[in-house]
C-alpha cells in the first residue's frame, strides 16, 4: 500500500526529512575534516534517505537523482520524481553557510505537478503543498540572483540592460526561492544546469505565481533524454517582458 499523503505534502515532507539528515551529518563532521569529505557524505546521505523513503511511499514511481545512476526506465514511466538530494554542494561544505537546499519534484504525464525546496539551514521549506505569495515590490532597482562561486561573463551585460544589482548566492533552490522570500526579484541563469537543477524550484516558484521560463521564452521539459537543461528564468511576473527582451538582446 503507498502513503497516503498527497505527492504535494510527501515532497514537502521528503525535502524536509533530508534536510534534516544533511544537517546531522554537518554537524557532525570534524571542524578541521576535508570539505570535499563533506560534500561527498551530504550527496550520499541525502540520496540514500531520499531513495528509500521514495521505494517505500510511492513503490512504482520512476525516480531520476543528481547522485543516482539515470534508470532509463524513466522516459517511459507515468510518473518521475526528479531529485536533487544537495544542490549548493560548495556552500554546504562551507560552514555556517545556509544558502543550499535539497529538490523534490514530482513529472507526470509531460509535466511537473508537486514539488518542494528545503533550505534546512534556515528550517524553510517552500512548496506546493502550501504554495507561497508573491510579496510585495520594493520599487527600487531589480535585485538579480546570481552564483557566488561562477558568475557567468555574459552577467554584467545584463546588469547594465536592466540597471540591476546583484545578490549573489550559492544553489540553484534558493536563488529561485529568494525570488519568493522577497531578497531579490529575478534569477536567470544560463551556460548550464541540469533537470535536477531546477525541477523543484521551478514547480514551486511557478505555482506561486511566479514567470518560469527558458532564456529564450519557451517553457522548461523535464524528463527528457538528456538532462542537461542549461538555462532559465524564474521572475516576478511583472518583470517578465523586460527581462526576456534583455535576454534577447544579448543573445544568450
Ligand atoms: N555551468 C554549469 N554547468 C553545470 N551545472 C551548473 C553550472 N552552473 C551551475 N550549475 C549547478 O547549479 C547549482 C547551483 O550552482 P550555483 O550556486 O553556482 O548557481 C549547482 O548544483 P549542485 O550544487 O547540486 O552541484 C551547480 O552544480
Ligand atoms: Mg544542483
Amino acid at each position: 500500500m503507498t502513503d497516503p499523503r498527497t505527492d504535494h505534502q510527501l515532497a514537502a515532507d521528503l525535502a524536509r526529512e533530508a534536510g534534516e539528515v544533511l544537517l546531522g551529518i554537518r554537524g557532525d563532521f570534524p571542524a578541521d575534516g576535508e570539505p570535499a569529505q563533506l560534500k561527498s557524505a551530504g550527496d550520499l546521505g541525502s540520496h540514500e534517505y531520499l531513495m528509500a523513503a521514495l521505494a517505500t511511499a510511492r513503490p512504482g514511481d520512476a525516480v531520476l537523482s543528481e547522485e543516482g545512476a539515470d534508470d532509463r526506465a524513466r522516459l517511459s514511466a507515468e510518473r518521475v520524481w526528479i531529485v536533487d538530494p544537495l544542490d549548493g554542494t560548495r556552500e554546504f561544505s562551507e560552514r555556517p553557510r545556509d544558502d543550499w537546499a535539497v529538490h523534490v519534484a514530482l513529472w507526470e504525464a509531460g509535466s511537473l505537478v508537486a514539488g518542494a525546496v528545503a533550505i534546512p539551514a534556515r528550517g524553510v521549506v517552500h512548496s506546493t503543498a502550501e504554495p507561497d505569495s508573491i510579496p510585495a515590490s520594493t520599487g527600487g532597482k531589480i535585485r538579480l540572483a546570481v552564483s557566488r562561486s561562477r558568475p557567468p561573463a555574459w552577467l554584467p551585460a545584463l546588469v547594465a540592460a536592466l540597471d540591476a544589482e546583484l545578490v549573489p548566492m550559492g544553489s540553484a533552490g534558493v536563488k529561485a526561492m529568494s525570488v519568493l522570500d522577497g531578497s531579490a526579484d529575478a534569477y536567470v541563469h544560463a551556460g548550464g544546469q541540469y533537470e535536477w537543477d531546477s525541477a523543484a524550484p521551478v514547480i514551486v516558484a511557478a505555482t506561486a505565481g511566479l514567470f518560469t521560463s527558458r532564456v529564450d521564452g519557451s517553457p522548461l521539459v523535464y524528463n527528457q533524454e538528456n538532462v542537461l537543461l542549461p538555462d532559465l528564468i524564474v521572475c516576478r511576473p511583472e518583470l517578465a517582458e523586460q527581462v526576456l527582451a534583455a535576454v534577447a538582446d544579448l543573445g544568450l
